[in-house]
């Protein structure tokens, strides 16, 4: 699915009226009515709502919510935040509708301020949208400072009112603190930053018939990946495979008290397909390894029990990730440059594989073309320098991946997918319960048996994250967010990969 700027969504908008077409007031009443279905379904009718407008067309949304929720038997307080003479010709045409039925209370002076609300509001953000291109200052601002400390539970309309769909904002900005934003059409960039959490809550898209071929005729660098994204990139596997058809993977992986961490990455290159599943691992976590994992091929190597150094040729593998638990003992790194400067099929680079990478920079320029790396963002910012935003870390991630001809996995709650290309891939699956140590390894598990499946550097990282936050989901649905571990995740890959087939 694409992902739009505010000033691409206003030209969607634009083409819309033009070519649907349909009169700009109506596409207004087919957001305001959008929003409205969703509310019904999400909030009691007995609970009193406040709802507080802006002059733009947010503002305009939220006088026709005020419409539709009072047809609906809402009691509904409608407040309008008056800064000027006149308000958006839609905005104006709403106005006139809503005080045909009811009173609305206009705010234009902080004196003004408490509005007083009952104990058990909800209230409803229509004060700016995608139209904002400035901080909120002065009478805005005490406004919505003012929403924001009664606590009471809020819906924005379309993006929090304060909140820049797709650039930043100051540290000092001034933004409601929603628990649910429901957005028009296409959900914005800024809800896809981590540093926008408390700005957003969860948020839900609905539909308002946006001309679907400007939709498909609008370029875009931005993507997100949901089940029908995800289910285009699969292969399927016939009937006549044997495992030679699937490849060969291999995991370099695990020191002395982290053979863990190569044990979960093997277990998810298997659970992922792989045809064969070899690891590269210290002396001291054979007998771990055989154990837990009879169907994986183990080697040692290198002098030190605790640590894998001196690898052997590893021409005969398909695809190789590397980095779980590795450590980064000087041995290693040895090990590890000159296995770069000899591999040419893409690799996974992960963990302390990134972490080694970042102190040896000068491996970057040999690194097979279309290598993956997965860092977490320290390990981004130990590979790049630091970065002071969410904005700048996506800048720097594609200048890196456009530099070094790779794929960046930014790992975080919306993982982002950064191609060599440009193209940014969201991904949409995963909680919470997977900030624990182990998920990454899994990552790494999967992304290594894709490759060696034969899927491209970037289709292996788009659907591989996509899989491992679809069983990250399936773990949390059994296990719960709380209890469930990384072998729980790695243990639901199966049903995701059913699951998505049948999607
Ligand atoms: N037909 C359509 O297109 C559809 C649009 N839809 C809806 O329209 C929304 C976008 O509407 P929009 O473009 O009118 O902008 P919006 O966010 O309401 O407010 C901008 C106003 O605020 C002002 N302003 C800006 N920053 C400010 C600041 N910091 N502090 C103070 N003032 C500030 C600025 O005016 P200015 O002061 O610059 O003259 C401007 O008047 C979108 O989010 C969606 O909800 C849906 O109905 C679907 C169909
Ligand atoms: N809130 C969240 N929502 C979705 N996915 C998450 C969330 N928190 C963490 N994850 C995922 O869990 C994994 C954690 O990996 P990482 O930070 O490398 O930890 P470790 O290697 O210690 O397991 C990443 O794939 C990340 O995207
Ligand atoms: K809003």
């Amino acid at each position: 699915m694409k992902l739009f700027t505010a000033e691409q969504i206003r030209a969607l908008d634009r083409y819309t009226i033009e070519h649907e077409p349909i009169a700009s007031i109506d596409l207004m009443e087919r957001a305001a009515q959008a929003f409205t279905d969703w509310f019904v379904q999400h909030y009691p009718a007995s609970r009193p709502v406040a709802i507080f407008c802006g002059m733009g067309n947010n503002g305009g949304d939220g006088l026709a919510i005020a419409r539709l929720l009072q047809a609906q038997r809402y009691t509904v307080q409608c407040f309008v935040m008056k800064l000027k003479a006149q308000g958006s010709d839609d905005f104006e045409t709403n106005l006139q509708r809503l005080q045909e039925l009811t009173t609305v209370t206009l705010l234009e002076r902080a004196e003004q301020l408490p509005v007083a609300l009952p104990d058990d509001a909800l209230l409803i953000d229509a004060l700016f949208g995608s139209g904002l291109d400035r901080p909120v200052e002065g009478f805005p601002a005490q406004l919505i400072q003012f929403l924001n400390r009664t606590k009471l539970p809020t819906v924005a309309v379309d993006i929090a009112s304060g909140l820049f769909a797709d650039r930043p904002n100051g540290s000092g900005d001034v933004i409601v603190k929603p628990e649910a934003t429901f957005s028009f059409q296409f959900p914005k960039l800024a809800f896809l930053l981590p540093g926008n959490a408390q700005y957003v809550g969860e948020w839900y898209v609905g539909d308002i018939g946006l001309h679907p071929e400007v939709i498909q005729q609008t370029e875009t660098s931005w993507f997100y990946t949901d089940a029908a994204a995800a289910r285009a990139l699969l292969q399927p596997r016939t009937r006549f495979s044997h495992k030679g058809n699937f490849g060969r993977a291999l995991l370099i992986a695990g020191s002395y008290g982290k053979i863990g961490a190569a044990v979960l990455s093997a277990h998810a290159c298997l659970r992922a397909g792989a045809g064969l599943t070899s690891a590269l691992i210290p002396q001291c976590g054979y007998k771990i390894m055989q154990t837990a994992l009879p169907e994986v091929m183990v080697m040692t190597a290198g002098s030190n029990k605790k640590i894998v150094s001196d690898f052997p040729p590893l021409g005969a593998y398909d695809a190789i990730g590397v980095g779980p638990g590795l450590g980064k003992d000087f041995k290693t790194a040895k090990a590890l440059g000159g296995l770069i400067e000899k591999m040419i099929s893409p690799m996974v680079i992960d963990a302390d594989a990134i972490n080694l990478t970042a102190e040896n920079q000068a491996w970057l320029a040999k690194l097979p073309r279309q290598s993956i790396f997965t860092p977490h963002p320290k390990e981004f910012e130990r590979l790049v320098g630091p970065v002071a935003n969410d904005y700048e870390r996506l800048a720097r991630a594609k200048e890196f991946a456009q530099r070094y001809q790779c794929v960046i996995v930014l790992k975080g709650a919306y993982t982002a997918v950064v191609l060599w290309n440009g193209e940014v891939h969201f991904n949409t699956t995963g909680n919470p319960g997977m900030a624990k140590g182990g998920s990454g390894d899994a990552l790494t598990g999967i992304l290594t048996a894709l490759l060696a499946q034969e899927y491209d550097s970037a289709t292996a990282a788009k659907l591989g994250v996509y899989l491992h936050g679809a069983a990250g989901d399936l773990a949390a649905q059994h296990n719960g967010m709380i209890a469930m571990t990384a072998t729980d995740l790695i243990e639901q890959l199966g049903h995701a990969f059913e699951q998505l087939n049948h999607a």
